[in-house]
């Protein structure tokens, strides 16, 4: 059935809570390099801010510890409320605190038409244990929860779930992105032109390698990329060097090797360096045979000219996270390819992802997929059939 959304409420005068998916990529000096997350959620924030209401945004960035530490700063959303400030052209009040006296005192002085933006939720611990107390505090704030948040549709944390709960009877709404991304890859994923093929990377490994297992029955192909390559790699009992690994995923990767015969792909070569930069020194080799000393940062190009190869005959594409550390060149090359051979292919094609996202938009691909999606994980959610109890819990129209 279909949630109500921000446009079915009157939110003249009152105070609307809105959790969005601020998680946008920032470079070390926390200058954010893709915007995409921000600008998405626009139509939701001018709706409420159009038609006099008061706004209150709240979302993550990152995953900080939570415990206060001077090293969580880095991970503060003042850069983001700065962004869309300086996009809506006036200017976003910003709170250091997410629950505390500060942002009670910022709340109260909430006018219709301005916008207040929390800081980082994370900060505080209540927010991944899914705290009712925290999600009390926060529903306290408002007359009105939207969900706009759909990267983070997956997730079960205290803003996503408890907080919609805590508001009562109060309207619990879903946001303008929220709707259009939902509808746009239901209806894409649902019903698939084959060949299909799903490709994961990135480096949200224990995450991600837990969608494989039903994405074997559901797709034609699955490429595996990114740092997921060397968990499968440590299963066949090659070498990885220093390359991320998750040791308590071998046991699975092996299984899906078994149960993944003839759908799923993994690289057969790697482009490794001496160190995390741009400027180390590099190395091709074949998968599971990367010297100690050195890590795997990319696909090699044998790998992407196999990828590039399945990836062109594809009908319907879906594809999360980057095949290596495309923010430093020249490992940037394995994700190249592949989003080349999506624009010399005539599929349907979703990438999806914070970091994907803003991927193709440097390399120059956004216009040549159908959908650039800003949920990764999210969207291989849905592609695995999950429902989000994040949606479920809000209003019916
Ligand atoms: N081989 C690798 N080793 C370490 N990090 C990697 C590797 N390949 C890709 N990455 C990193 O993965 C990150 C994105 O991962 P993730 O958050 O899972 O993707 P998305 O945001 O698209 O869902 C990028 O910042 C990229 O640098
Ligand atoms: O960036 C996100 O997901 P993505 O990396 O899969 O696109 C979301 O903001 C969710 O973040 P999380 O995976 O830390 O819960
Ligand atoms: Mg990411």
């Amino acid at each position: 059935m279909a949630k109500k959304t921000i446009e079915d409420v009157d939110v003249s005068g009152k105070t609307v809570l809105m959790r969005v998916d601020f998680n946008v990529p920032l470079d070390d000096s926390q200058n954010i390099t893709d915007d995409r997350r921000i600008v998405m959620a626009l139509d939701s924030i001018k709706s409420v801010l159009d038609r006099g209401g008061k706004l209150i945004l709240m979302s993550h960035l990152g995953r900080p510890e939570g415990n206060g530490s001077p090293e969580d700063q880095k991970y503060s959303l003042k850069p983001v409320a700065d962004r869309l400030g300086e996009i809506l052209g006036t200017p976003v009040v910003f709170s250091t605190d997410t629950v505390g006296s500060y942002a009670d005192s910022k709340v109260s002085a909430l006018e219709p038409g301005m916008t207040l933006v929390l800081e980082n939720l994370r900060f505080n611990k209540g927010e991944k244990k899914g705290d009712a107390d925290f999600a009390a505090k926060l529903a306290s704030y408002a007359d009105i929860y939207c969900n706009d948040a759909f990267g983070t549709c997956h997730r079960k944390d205290a803003s996503m779930v408890g907080v919609p709960k805590a508001m009562g009877s109060k309207p619990k709404v879903v946001g303008f992105l929220v709707n259009k991304e939902i509808k746009y890859l239901t209806e894409t994923i649902s019903n698939p032109q084959r060949p299909f093929v799903a490709i994961l990377g990135g480096a949200k490994v224990s995450d991600k390698i837990k969608v494989i297992d039903n994405l074997l029955s559901i797709c034609d192909k699955v490429l595996i990329g990114g740092a997921m390559a060397y968990t499968f790699s440590l299963a066949q009992g090659g070498k990885v060097g220093g390359s991320l690994v998750e040791k308590d995923k071998v046991d699975l990767a092996k299984e899906l090797m078994e149960k993944g015969e003839g759908v799923l792909m993994l690289p057969v070569d790697t482009h490794c360096g001496d160190d995390f930069s741009s400027s180390c020194n590099k190395l091709v080799v074949n998968a599971g045979e990367i010297p100690d000393g050195y890590e795997g940062l990319d696909i090699g190009p044998e790998t992407a000219k196999l990828y590039a190869e399945t990836v062109k005959s594809a009908k319907t594409i879906v594809w999360n996270g980057p095949m290596g550390v495309f923010e430093m060149p020249p490992f940037d090359e394995g994700t190249k390819a592949v989003a080349q051979a999506i624009a010399d292919g005539d599929g349907v094609s979703i990438i999806g992802g914070g970091d994907s996202a803003a991927a193709v938009q440097q390399l120059g691909f956004a216009d040549q997929v159908s959908h650039v999606s800003t949920g990764g994980g999210a969207s291989l959610a849905m592609l695995e059939g999950q429902t989000f109890a994040a949606v479920e819990v809000l209003d019916e129209k």
